[in-house]
């Protein structure tokens, strides 16, 4: 085989203010983001949203310093990653393709085409597969491939998720018991692990891993930590009115204080990079809700980012990837084609709940309508080009 490259997928920030509202713009345009029952919809309601929402946005990333610290982190990841697999005698080639932000998916598949690489290893920075993350990069990889073949390297593979990994496993386990042990008393510290959320029926309905595997994930570094501490599982950072996965960060905190629990580690563990989540979330909100509820000691575990036991892990992934047969894209997204997300994919005739949820579905049309023509001055046959 010719060339080899890695290309590291992952989720892009906006690395100054002003590029918080084109950031969401293009995270809301993103139908594995907000899932909607027609495709031209998309790009308004992103619109919409990206317009009401970027100022708290603004002012949560203006609490961390005005940008997101998500590419440079990654790119430490990389360099780290390159010189990891040099010293095992692997001439591979690193690249970082983001999904909303700078520098984009489709910028690495060019460069990727350019250096002539043959076979690429698609490696996700996300430990848990959610069809929300993994999933969607996979399938604009596979869009930019179907637009245009000629992009395509001769052989890929794909690792859709890894948290099982033993570098990954022990440098979490290392990072939680070097925390526990500046505590005053590490074993009565109430272990917090924090996931990312997602709403219920990503699980529920369309059949994505990522509950599984966050609890599995779970398990496994309480069992790798191998401590007497109690520990609990939450969700964080959902975004609309729908129900995402259970319990809610701040609902089981609140609750641990009333319990009387006063020393809590948080340990972020659906991503591998610090991120407005860790520094602006968990580290200032969660903290004052910790703090007002009388939990008195709220530590947080750090990221990964360039953890020497996790980057070396990472490395003998990709090189085990390699000598592997491939995973295809289509292999690993297969299962998501045929599945039927709405109630009105799977149409009946007659009284049905297809029936009611196109009924309730013209009423939000109309009505969204309605919200866009009041902000914007512009009706929705302007923003489909009809006007
Ligand atoms: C595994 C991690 C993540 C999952 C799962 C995920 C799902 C998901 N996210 C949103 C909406 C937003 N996410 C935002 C930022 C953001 N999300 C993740 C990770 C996951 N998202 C990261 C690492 C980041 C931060 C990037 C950075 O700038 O550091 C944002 C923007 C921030 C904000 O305005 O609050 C939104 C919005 C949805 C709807 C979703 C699942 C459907
Ligand atoms: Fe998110």
């Amino acid at each position: 085989m010719g060339r080899v490259g890695v290309l590291l997928l992952n989720l892009g920030g906006p690395e100054q203010i002003e590029d918080v509202r084109p950031f969401l713009y293009n995270l809301f345009s993103d139908p594995e983001i907000i899932r909607l029952p027609f495709s031209w919809m998309q790009k308004p309601l992103a619109w919409l949203i990206s317009s009401l929402r970027h100022k708290k946005s603004q002012a949560n990333y203006m609490e961390i310093g005005g940008g997101s610290p998500l590419r440079g982190i990654t790119e430490e990841q990389a360099i780290a990653l390159h010189k990891s697999l040099q010293d095992k005698g692997q001439d591979v080639q690193v690249y970082i393709g983001m999904r909303y932000w700078h520098p984009f998916t489709e910028e690495a598949i060019a460069r990727i085409k350019r250096d002539g690489v043959e076979q690429l290893v698609i490696l996700p920075l996300y430990p848990q597969f959610s069809i929300s993350t993994s999933g969607s990069s996979f399938r604009l990889l596979e869009q930019i491939w179907t637009d245009n073949p000629s992009l395509a390297p001769q052989e890929h593979t794909v690792i859709p998720s890894w948290y099982q990994r033993p570098g990954y496993l022990q440098a979490m386990a290392q990072l939680i018991a070097r925390e526990l042990d500046g505590f005053e008393n590490p074993d009565q510290v109430h272990i917090f692990f924090s996931a990312h959320g997602v709403p219920v029926s990503y699980v529920e309905e369309a059949g994505d891993p990522y509950q599984h595997e966050i609890e599995e994930c779970t398990r496994l570094i309480v069992q790798t930590l191998n401590r007497p501490n109690r520990h609990t599982l939450a969700y964080q950072s959902r975004v609309g009115p729908v129900e995402w996965l259970k319990p809610y960060t701040e609902d089981a905190i609140t609750e641990l204080a009333a319990e009387g629990i006063n020393d809590l580690l948080v340990v972020p563990i659906s991503f591998v990079s610090e991120h407005i989540e860790t520094l602006q979330e968990i580290d200032m909100e969660y903290r004052e809700i910790a703090e007002e509820a009388g939990i008195e000691n709220f530590h947080r575990v750090p990221a990964l980012n360039t953890h020497p036991v996790f980057i070396e892990d990472l490395a003998n992934l990709v090189v085990e990837a390699i000598d592997a047969p491939p995973l295809t894209l289509d292999q690993v997204m297969r299962p998501q084609k045929n599945f039927k997300m709405y109630p009105q994919e799977r149409w009946e005739w007659g009284m049905t709940t297809a029936a009611e949820v196109w009924n309730g579905r013209l009423a939000m049309l109309g009505f969204m309508g309605l919200l866009i023509e009041l902000i914007s001055g512009h009706g929705p046959l302007h923003f489909i080009g009809l006007l």
